[in-house]
C-alpha cells in the first residue's frame, strides 16, 4: 500500500500561491488594471523523493507554476517553504524584519483574526443567495489574509505568539537570528575559501610541485581558515546559550492553553518568496530547471564542457584554476549518455535528445535537490522521448532527485510520475497518486482528460467526454467554480461559489461541488481520511 502522505518528509510547501501578470491597457482611458491569472490560490506539499506530474490543457497555468515557485518570477502572494536548508543555515534577511516587528505583528493579527469572525458572523446570517455566495468569498479572503500572517510569524516563533510580551520575544529571537547570520556569513567563507585551497592545491600538484612546497604555498590561506573556525566555534556556543534563553521562555507560556496550537507551524524551513537576490542565488543550485527547447536553451558559442562549467564556477563549487572540473564533467556527461569525447563539441553539432542530455547534465552536475522538468520531452521523437524519460528516472534514484514533471502528455504523466496535479486555468482542481488519479478521477475536467487518451484495447473502449466550448480568458475567468461553463454537471452552486480543495480520501484532493465516483469509495477508507 502507498505510504500515507503524513509519513513523508515534504521539500516544499506551495501555500495560496498566486501569479497574474500585468496586462498592457487597451487604452489609456480605461480604469481598471487588468491581468492574467495564471496561477489562484494554488497549495500543494512536494514529497522529497517523489515525482509529481502536472497536467492541463495549454495556458493553464503549468509552466508558471514551475517557474513562479523556482522564483524565477516574482510570485503575486502565498508563501513558497523549501525544506531543503534549515532557516538558521540561511539566516535570511526577511527573518529579521518580521522579529524585530513582532509586537505590531501581534496587534495586527488580533485585527485579522476580528475580521476573519465578523465576516464569518455575517456569513452565516444571510439567507441562501447571492449575497451570501458574496459574503463567503469576502469571508474566504478575510480567513486567507489572518492565516497567511500567522504562518508566516508562527513558523518563526511558533506557540511564542502568545506571550504577553512579544517585545522580549522580539529581543531574544532577534539576538539568536543575527548570531546565526553571523555564523552564515563564516560558513560561507570557509566553504568558498577551502574551495580555493583544494583547487591550487591540484594545479600545484600538476605542476610536480613537492608537498612541502605546496604545504608553505597554502599556509597563509589554511590559517585564514583556522581562525575562522575558531570564531566559528564561539558563535555556534552563543547560539546554543540564547536557544536556552528561548527555552526558558518557551517553559513560561508551555501552559497557555493556545501555545501548542500555534507551536505547530513552528519549523526550518525558508520561504522562498522572501528571499534576497543574493540570498535566491545561493539556493539555486539547489532547484532547477529544464527546459522544453534543447535548441533555445544552450549557448550556441560555448562547448559542452564550458556549458557545464558555467553553474560549477558560478556557484563557486570548482575554483577556476582547479584542473579536476574536468574529471567531474566527463563524469556527468557519462552519467547522462553522453561520450566523454563531446566535452570540446557545440551545442548544433548534436541532436534534439543529445541536446536534452546536455541541459539534464548542465542541472545535475550542480546536484541539485529539486528540478522543474518543464515539458522535458515533448519536443523529441517518441523513440528518443522515452530514453531521456528514462535517464530522468534513473538520475532520480542515484541523485535523490525530487521533480515537478509537467507534461500535457498524460500517458507521460502517468509512466513517470508518483502523484498528479491536474490543473484548469489557474487551479489545481484534482491530486491524487497516479493510480487512484487515472482510475478514479472524481473531478469532470479529469474525467473529460482521461477519456481523451487514445485506446487500443478493444475490449476497454471509452466514450470519450467531450469538452464544450474554448478554455475562458484567464483575464477574466468564470465565477464560482471556473469549470462551470464546460461542465455537465454544473449547477447554481458552480457558477457562485468557488469548490474547496477537499482531501476526500487520504491524498486524493478535489475541488469539485459534484465531485464523480465517489460511488467507488469504500466506507473505510472515508474512516481513514476523517
Ligand atoms: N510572461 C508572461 N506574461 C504574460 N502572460 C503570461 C506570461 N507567461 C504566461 N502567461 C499567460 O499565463 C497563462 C498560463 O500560461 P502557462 O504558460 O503557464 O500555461 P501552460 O499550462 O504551461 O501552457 P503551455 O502548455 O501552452 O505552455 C496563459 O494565459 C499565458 O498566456
Amino acid at each position: 500500500m502507498a505510504k500515507l502522505e503524513k509519513d513523508k518528509k515534504v521539500l516544499i510547501r506551495i501555500e495560496n500561491l498566486k501569479k497574474y501578470f500585468p496586462v498592457k491597457k487597451p487604452s489609456l482611458f480605461d480604469r481598471e488594471a487588468l491581468y492574467v491569472r495564471a496561477n489562484e490560490d494554488v497549495s500543494l506539499d512536494i514529497y522529497e523523493g517523489e515525482t509529481l506530474g502536472l497536467v492541463g490543457e495549454s495556458g493553464c497555468g503549468k509552466s508558471t507554476l514551475g517557474r513562479t515557485l523556482l522564483q524565477i518570477y516574482d510570485q503575486t502572494d502565498g508563501r513558497t517553504i523549501y525544506y531543503g536548508l534549515d532557516i538558521d543555515e540561511l539566516a535570511p534577511k526577511y527573518v529579521s524584519d518580521i522579529l524585530k516587528r513582532l509586537p505590531s505583528l501581534g496587534n495586527k493579527l488580533k485585527e485579522l483574526q476580528k475580521k476573519e469572525n465578523d465576516t464569518l458572523k455575517t456569513y452565516e446570517k444571510l439567507p441562501e443567495g447571492k449575497e451570501k455566495y458574496q459574503a463567503l468569498e469576502k469571508y474566504r479572503e478575510a480567513e486567507k489574509e489572518y492565516r497567511t500572517l500567522l504562518l508566516d510569524v508562527t513558523q518563526l516563533i511558533g506557540g511564542l505568539i502568545v506571550a504577553d510580551d512579544l517585545s522580549e520575544v522580539s529581543r531574544v529571537a532577534m539576538k539568536e537570528h543575527e548570531t546565526s547570520r553571523e555564523a552564515f556569513k563564516i560558513r560561507k567563507k570557509i566553504k568558498e575559501e577551502n574551495v580555493l585551497i583544494e583547487g591550487k592545491v591540484l594545479t600545484l600538484q600538476e605542476e610536480g610541485k613537492k608537498l612541502e612546497e605546496i604545504e608553505t604555498q597554502i599556509k597563509s590561506q589554511k590559517n585564514k581558515v583556522q581562525e575562522w573556525e575558531k570564531e566559528l566555534s564561539k558563535l555556534e556556543d552563543k547560539i546554543k546559550d540564547i536557544e536556552k534563553e528561548i527555552e526558558v521562555l518557551r517553559d513560561k507560556y508551555r501552559n497557555h492553553p493556545e501555545f501548542e496550537k500555534y507551536d505547530k507551524n513552528r519549523d526550518k524551513g525558508i520561504n522562498l518568496a522572501r528571499l534576497t537576490e543574493n540570498e535566491a542565488r545561493l539556493l539555486r543550485k539547489d532547484l532547477q530547471l529544464i527546459f522544453q527547447d534543447p535548441y533555445s536553451s544552450l549557448n550556441p558559442r560555448l562547448t559542452v564542457g564550458q556549458i557545464i562549467s558555467e553553474g560549477l564556477y558560478a556557484h563557486k563549487i570548482f575554483a577556476k584554476n582547479d584542473k579536476s572540473v574536468q574529471d567531474y564533467i566527463i563524469k556527468t556527461m557519462e552519467e547522462c549518455g553522453l561520450a566523454p569525447y563531446f566535452i570540446h563539441r557545440y551545442p548544433h553539432q548534436f541532436s534534439g535528445g543529445q541536446r536534452q542530455r546536455i541541459g539534464i547534465a548542465r542541472s545535475v552536475a550542480l546536484r541539485p535537490k529539486f528540478i522543474v522538468c518543464d515539458e522535458a520531452v515533448s519536443a523529441l521523437d517518441v523513440s528518443i522521448q522515452s530514453q531521456i524519460i528514462n535517464l530522468l528516472l534513473d538520475l532520480k534514484e542515484k541523485e535523490d532527485l525530487t521533480y515537478m514533471f509537467i507534461s500535457h502528455d498524460l500517458s507521460v504523466i502517468k509512466y513517470i510520475s508518483d502523484r498528479v496535479g491536474v490543473m484548469y486555468l489557474g487551479n489545481i482542481v484534482e491530486l491524487a497518486e497516479t493510480e487512484e488519479l487515472y482510475s478514479r478521477p472524481m473531478h469532470p475536467y479529469t474525467e473529460a482528460l482521461l477519456s481523451a487518451i487514445p485506446t487500443t484495447d478493444p475490449d476497454h473502449k471509452k466514450d470519450p467526454v467531450i469538452l464544450e466550448g474554448d478554455i475562458p480568458s484567464p483575464i477574466r475567468p468564470p465565477s464560482g467554480c471556473k469549470f462551470h461553463t464546460r461542465c455537465k454537471y454544473a449547477t447554481e452552486i458552480c457558477k457562485n461559489v468557488l469548490p474547496e480543495f477537499e482531501e476526500v480520501v487520504p491524498g486524493h484532493f478535489v475541488a469539485c461541488h459534484h465531485k464523480i465516483n465517489l460511488d467507488k469509495i469504500e466506507p473505510a477508507e472515508v474512516k481513514i481520511a476523517k
